[in-house]
């Protein structure tokens, strides 16, 4: 199954509170969190969500604190049970499983990292790591040489006999990462797994799930409420705001396309050059334009063109699937550039007040 399986999410809710069921369907549902709650003491913590994660996609899930992140996550694998809406994985529909097809879920095709490990204490790393091996009935050399397979993969040869307070937070966190994946799951479901972690040990474990992730080629689906880390690691970033969905896209899309003020609010500082590719910069080419500039595709970052396109005095030719889309001069790169020093953007801000 892994690298096709899809995750869809259809009209999902879930409201906590006093006869929560009462909510969906009716005047209530359009009521705003507040008003819902003065009124009936419910929270819905997830309106209305759909969305389909595709075949092999690192989703991530965005948002401040109490937006509903964790619970529409958690709602993916019935840790959570849903108010209303569905969830199908590989088009089986996880709200029918009975008890036992649901441990079959949880154990075999839906892996979960949390951010606090919970890592077995008294049990080495490498047991840890074959934990969901020994509780699906796997032979003892089987799940030892699984489990040793993972913990290369992960980074953690050579600690295998450590016991989980002999490491540092970001390796156990590798161990939480190894015995997730060491039961070949469809999807890996990710809950803030980083955010207990000092900055540079945070991004070497980023660079471990953008790596492993080119690796096993899983579906992931990834807590965040940072929007570094989303547009870092995120194929699509979805955006949520009081239990709704404000934006789905691609890094490039939430930057150069902010659906409301709230995400443009939220991606405000991010240097628009590390983001945004050559299609949101070109221009049609003009009859003047000289034809003989370097070509370049549609998806290079600006930041990966800047050099290129400076050193050229004709403009770089974007080109897809051997058709030229337009042209990328100095000016167009220099005005990105310009955007992101801080003065321009007071200057910016300023203006538009
Ligand atoms: N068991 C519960 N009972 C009542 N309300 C809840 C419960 N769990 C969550 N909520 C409420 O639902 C809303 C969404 O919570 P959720 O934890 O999903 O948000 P989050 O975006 O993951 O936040 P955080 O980043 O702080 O974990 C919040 O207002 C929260 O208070």
């Amino acid at each position: 199954m892994t690298g096709d399986a899809t995750l869809d999410v259809r009209h999902l809710w879930k409201v906590f509170g006093p006869r929560a069921e009462r909510v969906v369907g009716t005047p209530l549902a359009d009521l705003s969190r507040a008003d819902l709650l003065a009124q009936t003491g419910c929270v819905a913590a997830v309106r209305n969500i759909s969305l389909r994660v595709r075949p092999g996609e690192l989703f991530v899930v965005m948002g401040l604190s109490g937006s509903g992140k964790s619970t529409l996550v958690r709602c993916m694998n019935r840790l959570i049970e849903p108010t209303a809406g569905q969830v199908l994985l590989d088009g089986e529909d996880v709200g029918a499983l009975d008890a036992r097809g649901l441990r079959a879920l949880r154990r075999n095709r839906v892996g979960m990292v949390f951010q606090h490990f919970g890592l077995l204490p008294h049990r080495r790393v490498l047991d840890n790591v074959a934990y969901g091996l020994e509780i699906r009935g796997v032979r003892r050399a089987e799940r030892y040489r699984r489990a040793s397979e993972v913990l290369d993969l992960v980074g953690l040869s050579g600690y295998a006999d450590a016991y989980p307070d002999q490491l540092s937070g970001g390796m156990q966190q590798r161990v939480g990462l190894g015995r997730a994946l060491a039961v070949d799951p469809e999807i890996l479901l990710f809950d803030e797994p980083f955010s207990a972690l000092d900055p540079l040990i945070r991004r070497d474990m980023q660079n471990e799930v953008i790596r492993l992730h080119r690796e096993v080629g899983k579906m992931m689906v990834f807590i965040t409420h940072d929007l570094h880390e989303a547009l870092r690691l995120g194929d699509r970033i979805l955006i949520m705001r009081d239990g709704e969905m404000v934006q789905v896209g691609r890094p490039d899309e939430v930057v150069g396309a902010p659906a409301d003020d709230y995400v443009r609010d939220f991606v405000a500082d991010v240097p628009r050059s590390h983001v945004l590719t050559l299609r949101w910069v070109l221009r049609d080419r003009r009859p003047d334009d000289a034809l003989d500039g370097p070509e370049l595709g549609p998806d290079v970052v600006v930041r990966d063109a800047v050099r290129i396109v400076l050193s050229s005095t004709a403009p770089v030719r974007v080109v897809e699937g051997g058709q030229l889309l337009g042209v990328v001069d100095q000016d167009a790169i220099l005005r990105v550039i310009v955007a992101e020093e801080p003065e321009a953007r007071v200057g910016v801000a300023a203006g538009a007040a």
